[in-house]
């Protein structure tokens, strides 16, 4: 139950800490309401006894105490109304803070790490809860100020019945274990949750993303995805159900515990010999009491069930690692050689490469050919560090690449994958984003289209530069080919020392194919390019080519050689070469 409430204090204050750093003035105030909230219980109670005292006077006697109480009740209300708007404002501001960190966050996170499932689960949880997290310092400020109103309420009622006053501030326990102990439970469930969540997402999206809902709709099977969306929300549900049932009985302990005590209180006051005036004052007390209880009860038991959600999107934050950008300097004229690599998937019985050595020098194309499931993406991602090898090693300009941060290593390269990105932005987000830090004036931006040969097409849209793609938002819808040349003008405008290029120009008609494959040949001089190619004619012109087969090079050489030889090489391009 310590360590519970260890995690609660040191989220709560991570919080806290966070929102004076981002929304100071709102904390101010929030921290304001929340003290005038904490201390008008007593003050009411006090007024109370006051009015008692004088009820049998004069008009002039209890009026004073009279108006009094009910400024109090007013100012009561007023600022509980204005603590819950200004604890929106302050969730609002914190939102987009805690959701602009955790983007950022999932942006400097090595692909790698973005691979395992146990992290793209913690991110769906995160992003699930930042609402939550948002509102934990309002939870904070609130459970300070419940407890500030029952000690208080205590102190007040001891003067009247010091037993009563006792278990008026005793009353809390209760719920402060109960409360405790849902932590834990809700913390175990949390991460099961999240996974659930994240499958039937992940559905969801499939159901109305722009690509995937247009097959889907066209296979009529739409409801079938909606039912894969449907079972993993169950099991979502059934999760929170159980988590549920169980708080709701254990909040049923807590409140019968602390009927009792305030049951006890109540009596104490009564029997205590306690005058007209303390009888009525601390009645009124114990029914504040009751109320600041409860109201600790919900706020701190927000507190309890978002420190996990805290705890996690500190977890992930904190995962990002260090910037070491300086450490080694590369000088990539010398190279890229890879020598004897083997990588294997988790779980994979064999490896997917083996022993797999190649080499190209500055201004080179080499080309990695094969069926599919050869080897050649796993090879490309092994170079990039995507993978671990289990074997060997890759050295650029004679730096083993493995002496690199995640970073470092994936800044020498520039990569158009077969699953290019189809970023629904402007034309110029869409091509900029190929640079780290973003940054290129227009006329690099049209110097990179037309070295992709997407120039043409993009001149004559209304906007230009400025032309929203994509359906989603109203834009202009291109074809594959096209988000396939703006996926390689990004690699142009990047201009890294070495560009891998897996089937550039899969989704490209034959002629501007052609003129791509021309293009990479006028400006390969300085940069390494890896092509990996299904089309017999690209690798024409390529200066070496790699043959892969069944997760080895079985062959190598330039296009005439490898051709003449009549193994594997010539097997595979048969029918293209006719
Ligand atoms: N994520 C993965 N997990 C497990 N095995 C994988 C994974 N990706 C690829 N493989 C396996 O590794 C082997 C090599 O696959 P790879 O993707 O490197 O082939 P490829 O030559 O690039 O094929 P293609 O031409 O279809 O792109 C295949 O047997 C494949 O099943």
């Amino acid at each position: 139950m310590l360590s519970a409430l260890g995690a609660a204090a040191s989220s709560a204050a991570f919080t806290v800490r966070q929102t004076w750093r981002y929304a100071p003035g709102w904390l101010v105030r929030l921290v304001a309401a929340n003290s005038v909230m904490a201390l008008t219980p007593s003050a009411q109670v006090l007024a109370v006894a006051w009015l008692v005292r004088s009820s049998g006077g004069s008009a002039r006697g209890f009026l004073p105490p009279l108006l009094v109480l009910v400024g109090l009740v007013a100012v009561g209300q007023v600022i509980s109304n204005a603590s819950n708007l200004t604890q929106q404002r302050v969730r609002t501001r914190m939102r987009r803070h805690y959701q602009d960190e955790l983007m950022r966050t999932v942006a400097a996170l090595p692909p790698q790490e973005l691979a395992r499932p146990a992290t793209t689960a913690l991110i769906e949880a995160v992003r699930g809860a930042l609402f939550d997290i948002g509102h934990l310092v309002g939870s904070v400020l609130a459970s300070i100020a419940a407890l500030v109103t029952a000690v208080t309420l205590g102190v007040t009622v001891w003067v009247i019945s010091p037993v009563a006053g006792v278990l008026v501030v005793a009353a809390l326990v209760p719920f402060l274990l109960v409360f405790a102990w849902e932590s834990k439970m809700q913390d175990e469930a949390f991460t099961r949750h999240g996974f659930a969540e994240r499958r039937s997402n992940y559905a969801v999206e499939q159901l109305v993303g722009q690509r995937t809902a247009t097959e889907l709709t066209t296979l009529g099977s739409g409801a079938v995805v909606a039912g894969i969306a449907d079972a993993h929300r169950a099991r979502a549900d059934s999760i929170m159900d159980r988590i549920l049932a169980l708080l709701i009985r254990a909040d049923l302990v807590g409140a019968v515990g602390t009927a009792v005590m305030l049951g006890g209180a109540l009596a104490g006051i009564v029997v205590g010999g306690a005058g007209g005036a303390g009888i009525a004052a601390g009645i009124v007390a114990v029914l504040a009491g009751l109320d600041a209880t409860r109201s600790a009860g919900f706020s701190f038991g927000d507190l309890i069930a978002y420190g996990p959600k805290v705890a996690a999107y500190r977890r992930l934050i904190g995962s990002v690692p260090g910037d070491d950008h300086d450490r080694v300097k590369i000088n990539p004229e010398r190279g890229i050689a890879v020598t004897g690599i083997t990588v294997g998937y988790p779980g994979a019985t064999h490896p997917a490469v083996s022993e797999v050595s190649l080499s190209a020098g500055p201004g080179m194309i080499i080309a990695l050919v094969g069926v599919n499931g050869a080897g050649k993406t796993t090879t490309v991602n092994a170079i990039m560090g995507l993978l671990d090898l289990a074997e060997g090693m890759i050295t650029v300009g004679g730096v083993d690449l493995a002496t690199l941060s995640s970073r470092q290593r994936l800044d020498l390269f520039g990569l158009l994958t077969q699953e290019f990105g189809r970023y629904e932005f402007t034309v110029r987000d869409v091509v900029r984003i190929g640079r780290a830090d973003g940054r290129a004036d227009d006329d690099e931006i049209w110097r990179a289209l037309a070295a992709a040969h997407a120039k043409d097409f993009i001149e004559k849209m209304p906007d230009g530069l400025d032309t929203q793609l994509g359906p989603q938002f109203g834009g202009v819808g291109l074809s594959g080919g096209q988000w396939q040349r703006l996926s390689l003008a990004r690699v142009y405008l990047r201009d890294a020392p070495i560009w891998i290029l897996d089937e550039p120009t899969s989704a490209i008609d034959a002629e501007a194919e052609q003129q791509i494959f021309a293009e990479l040949q006028r400006t390969k001089a300085g940069r390494i390019t890896i092509v990996v190619s299904h089309r017999a004619w690209t690798l024409r012109g390529m200066d070496h080519i790699y043959v892969f087969d069944e997760g080895r090079i079985v062959d190598h050489g330039c296009y005439d050689e490898l051709l003449s030889r009549g193994g594997r090489f010539a097997e595979i391009f048969a029918e293209q070469v006719g």
